[in-house]
């Protein structure tokens, strides 16, 4: 399966301004807005499985009555199967764990699944593809990170773009049926060369909320994506 058509960007509220959410995520689209965020990418640290700490289900539960852009939470934090499947219950549209937060990612990925949400797997830049592979039937999305989880604003690695060519052959040979995401140090400088590996979608946070019109870089990142495929 060639990859998504549009492609698809998340941008990641990390980058946004917490103490106005609702108007941040208004700025990316929504409400019939062309062109706009596919999905909100919401980032929860709980400053054990990353140093760092953000938010919670109570937030993600206000952010659901806020907007009617797909919510797609990032989970990074430990016991993913005592945690994971509230996010789904709640209504996010896809909920994704840390494939290193848990010795057995299925029943978790059951779980969220039984809760009406997709499921997703992350992988951190220096964690191999392959012992996860044959799991992967029981994912929606694989999420490769491409920056050291834990913060915005770091640099890309190009390094990981190897498992995404990957992922995007056996994809497209009908192996497998997954939705590839990547997540980290996206901007104008790198979404082509993740777009050329083969991304469906990506997650942008730095390079769409600190643009002048978040709406605008948002739409300008697909646009580059585009003209790298066509
Ligand atoms: O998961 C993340 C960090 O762990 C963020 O989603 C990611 O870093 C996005 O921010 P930026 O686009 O600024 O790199």
């Amino acid at each position: 399966m060639a990859p998504v058509n549009p492609p698809m960007i998340a941008p990641s509220i990390l980058s946004a301004d917490f103490a106005h959410l609702a108007d941040e995520i208004d700025a990316i689209g929504g409400h019939g807005m062309v062109g706009g965020a596919d999905w909100v990418h919401v980032d929860v640290m709980d400053a054990h499985f990353v140093p760092n700490l953000t938010l919670g289900l109570p937030v993600v539960q206000s952010i659901l009555k806020t907007t009617d852009i797909p919510i797609d939470c990032h989970l990074m934090i430990d016991d993913p199967g005592r945690w994971a499947p509230p996010y789904a219950e709640a209504g996010a549209y896809n909920v994704t764990f840390h494939a290193e937060a848990t010795d057995d990612p299925v029943p978790v990925a059951k779980d969220i699944r039984a809760a009406g949400a997709k499921a997703g797997l992350s992988i951190k830049p220096n964690t191999p593809l392959d012992p996860y592979l044959e799991i992967l039937p029981a994912f929606d999305t694989l999420l490769v990170m491409s920056v050291e989880p834990g913060f915005g604003g770091q640099s890309f690695m190009p390094q990981v773009l190897d498992k995404v060519t990957r992922m995007r052959s056996l994809v497209d040979s009908g192996e497998l049926q997954i939705l590839i995401e990547i997540d980290g140090g996206i901007n104008a400088d790198t979404i082509e060369q993740a777009a050329e590996a083969g991304v469906d979608c990506f997650v942008a946070g730095s390079a769409v909320y600190s643009a002048a019109d978040p709406a605008d870089a948002v739409r300008n990142l697909r646009a580059q994506v585009t003209s790298v495929r066509s």
